[in-house]
C-alpha cells in the first residue's frame, strides 16, 4: 500500500485527493506517479477502472505553472464524453493549485470554444480531429506544451486516429514529455508507440488476467432470435441498478431500445449519429438515475466512468478481445463489484474462446432463463426490497393499519397483494428485430490495427460526474492490470 504522502504530492494536490475521498493510491499511481514527475516517457497499462485518470493527472498538474496562463498540459481522448469526463477529474484535481482545464471536442460551437481558449486555460483535454482542427486554425498554440497524454492510448494509436495524432504530435517542442496509458496494449500497437516516444518506461501492473477480478463473466448461448426475449428475462432477474447494453451498430441500438419502452422498461440510446445535446442529455439522465438502462455502441465502451453500473450486457459479442474488456470494464471499478453477461450465438462461440484466450479470463456458461423464471425472479426483487425495509425501515403507524387489514383478510392474500402492487409486470409486447451476421472470428495476425472503426466509433465523449464520494478507498481485491484498445 502507497500513500500519496509517500509518492511526494503537494498540498493543495493532497487537499483536493482529501476531498476527493482517495486514501491511497492504486497500484498504477504508486508505480507511474513517480516516473511522471521525473519526466520520463510512460506506458502504463493497468486494468479498468483503477485510476489512470490520476496516474497522468497527478504528474501533469504538478508540473503546470499556474502564473503562466498558457496551455502547458494537453490530454488527447478517443471521444468527446470521455474527454469531458477527463477534463472534469484533472479540474477536480487541481482546483486547489488553480489550474485551470478546457475540455475541447467536436459537436460544441467553435466560437465559444475559442473564446475559452482565450481565457488561457493550463491544461487542455481534447478530442483529435478537433484539436487538429484549432491548431491548424491557430487557436490553439502549443509552444509551450511540456506534457502530452494519450489516453485509450491503443485506441488513438489505431487506424483511425494514429495519422491524426501524428499530427498532434509534431507541433508540440521535442523536449516534451509523452504519456500514454489503457487497460489494453496490443503488441503491434505497442511497437508503434515506441517510434513516438523517447526511451518509454512501460509499467504493467501484473496480473493473471486482463479483465479486473471484481467483474463476474457469464455468457449465455442463445440463438438471434431468442436474445431480446432473453434481455429482457435476464433484467428482470437481475433488477440491475444500472446496466448498459452493447449493440454491434446505430441501428441494433435504436431497435433494442425501441423494443425495451415497448417491454416498459426506462432505456435510451446513444452512438454516434446522435446530436451532442442528445448525447449529453442522455449520459446525464443514466448517471443520475431517471433512465436505468444504456444501450449503445462501442463509442461507450472506453473509459466512461459511471457509478452505480452494476450490469454490462454484451446483447451482440464484441469484435474483438480488446472492445470486451473495455465494454465489461464499465462495471466492477475502483473495487466495486460488477456482472457482465455475453450473448453468444452457436456460431460465435470460437469468437468467445478466443476472447478467453486473449483475455485469459474464464467466461462461465448461464442458462437462458424462461419466461416463468423471469416472472419469478421480478418478484424476488420484490421480496429483496420488501425484507430490506423490514430490516432498515421504522414502519411506525403503518404497523397499526396492517394490523386492521389483518383483521379482515388472512395475511397470505395481504402480502401477496402488496408483493403485486410493488412488482414492475412486465408488458410482454412482441418485439422483432432486423437480422444481423454473426461475428466471426478474425486471424489474429490480420493488422490488429486495421479494426472495423464500423460504426460511430468517433467522437463519444461524455460529461458529467465520476462517482465521487467519500473515503473512496481502493478495495480492489486483487489489484490488476489490464488493457484496453481503439473505438472513439
Ligand atoms: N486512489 C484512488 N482511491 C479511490 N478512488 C480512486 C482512486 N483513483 C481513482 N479513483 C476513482 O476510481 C474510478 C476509476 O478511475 P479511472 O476512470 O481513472 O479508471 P481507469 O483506470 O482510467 O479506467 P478505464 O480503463 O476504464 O479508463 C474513478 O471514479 C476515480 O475517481
Ligand atoms: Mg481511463
Amino acid at each position: 500500500m502507497t500513500t500519496f504522502n509517500e509518492l511526494g504530492i503537494s498540498k493543495p494536490i493532497m487537499k483536493a485527493l482529501e476531498q476527493m475521498g482517495f486514501e491511497e493510491a492504486t497500484p498504477i499511481q504508486a508505480q507511474t506517479i513517480p516516473l511522471g514527475l521525473q519526466g520520463k516517457d510512460v506506458i502504463g497499462q493497468a486494468q479498468t477502472g483503477t485510476g489512470k485518470t490520476a496516474a497522468f493527472g497527478i504528474p501533469m498538474i504538478e508540473k503546470i505553472n499556474q502564473d503562466v496562463k498558457k496551455i502547458q498540459g494537453l490530454i488527447v481522448a478517443p471521444t468527446r464524453e470521455l474527454a469531458i469526463q477527463v477534463s472534469e477529474e484533472i479540474h477536480r484535481l487541481g482546483k486547489f493549485k488553480g489550474v485551470r482545464t478546457l475540455p475541447v471536442y467536436g459537436g460544441q460551437h467553435m466560437d465559444r470554444q475559442i473564446r475559452a481558449l482565450k481565457d488561457g486555460p493550463h491544461i487542455v483535454v481534447a478530442t483529435p480531429g478537433r484539436l487538429l482542427d484549432h491548431i491548424r486554425r491557430k487557436t490553439i498554440n502549443t509552444s509551450n506544451v511540456h506534457t502530452a497524454v494519450l489516453d485509450e492510448a491503443d485506441e488513438m494509436l489505431n487506424m483511425g486516429f494514429i495519422d491524426d495524432i501524428r499530427d498532434i504530435l509534431k507541433v508540440i517542442p521535442e523536449q516534451k514529455q509523452t504519456l500514454l496509458f489503457s487497460a489494453t496494449m496490443p503488441k503491434e500497437i505497442r511497437e508503434i508507440a515506441a517510434t513516438l516516444m523517447k526511451n518509454p518506461e512501460e509499467v504493467k501492473v501484473k496480473s493473471k488476467e486482463m479483465t479486473v477480478s471484481n467483474i463476474d463473466q457469464f455468457f449465455v448461448e442463445v440463438h438471434e432470435k431468442q436474445k431480446f426475449d432473453t434481455l429482457t428475462n435476464l433484467l428482470d432477474i437481475h433488477g440491475p441498478e444500472l446496466a448498459i447494453i452493447f449493440g454491434r451498430t446505430k441501428k441494433r441500438v435504436d431497435e433494442v431500445t425501441e423494443g425495451l419502452h415497448a417491454r416498459g422498461f426506462r432505456a435510451e440510446g446513444i452512438h454516434g449519429d446522435l446530436t451532442q445535446g442528445k448525447r449529453m442529455s442522455v449520459l446525464n439522465k443514466f448517471k443520475n438515475g431517471r433512465i436505468e438502462i444504456l444501450v449503445a455502441t462501442d463509442v461507450a465502451a472506453r473509459g466512461l466512468d459511471i457509478s452505480g453500473v452494476t450490469h454490462v450486457y454484451n446483447f451482440d459479442v464484441p469484435q474483438d478481445p480488446e472492445s470486451y474488456v473495455h465494454r465489461i470494464g464499465r462495471t466492477g471499478r475502483a473495487g466495486k463489484a460488477g456482472e457482465a453477461i455475453s450473448f453468444i450465438t452457436p456460431r460465435e462461440m470460437p469468437h468467445l474462446h478466443l476472447i478467453e484466450k486473449v483475455t485469459k479470463s474464464k467466461v462461465k456458461r448461464m442458462d437462458a432463463p424462461s419466461f416463468d423464471e423471469a416472472r419469478r425472479g421480478q418478484q424476488q426483487v420484490t421480496v429483496e426490497k420488501l425484507t430490506s425495509t423490514i430490516n432498515g425501515k421504522d414502519l411506525g403507524d403503518y404497523r397499526e393499519t396492517a394490523a386492521e387489514l389483518l383483521e379482515e383478510y388472512d395475511s397470505v392474500t395481504v402480502v401477496a397483494a402488496a408483493l403485486k402492487m410493488m412488482t414492475k409486470e412486465r408488458r410482454n409486447a412482441p418485439v422483432t428485430l432486423s437480422s444481423v451476421q454473426p461475428v466471426s472470428v478474425k486471424k489474429p495476425s490480420n493488422n490488429k490495427g486495421k479494426k472495423f472503426r464500423n460504426d460511430n466509433n468517433r467522437n463519444f465523449s461524455r460529461g458529467g460526474k465520476t462517482g465521487g464520494g467519500r473515503n473512496r478507498k481502493f478495495q480492489n481485491k486483487r489489484p490488476s492490470n489490464n488493457t484496453s484498445r481503439k473505438q472513439g
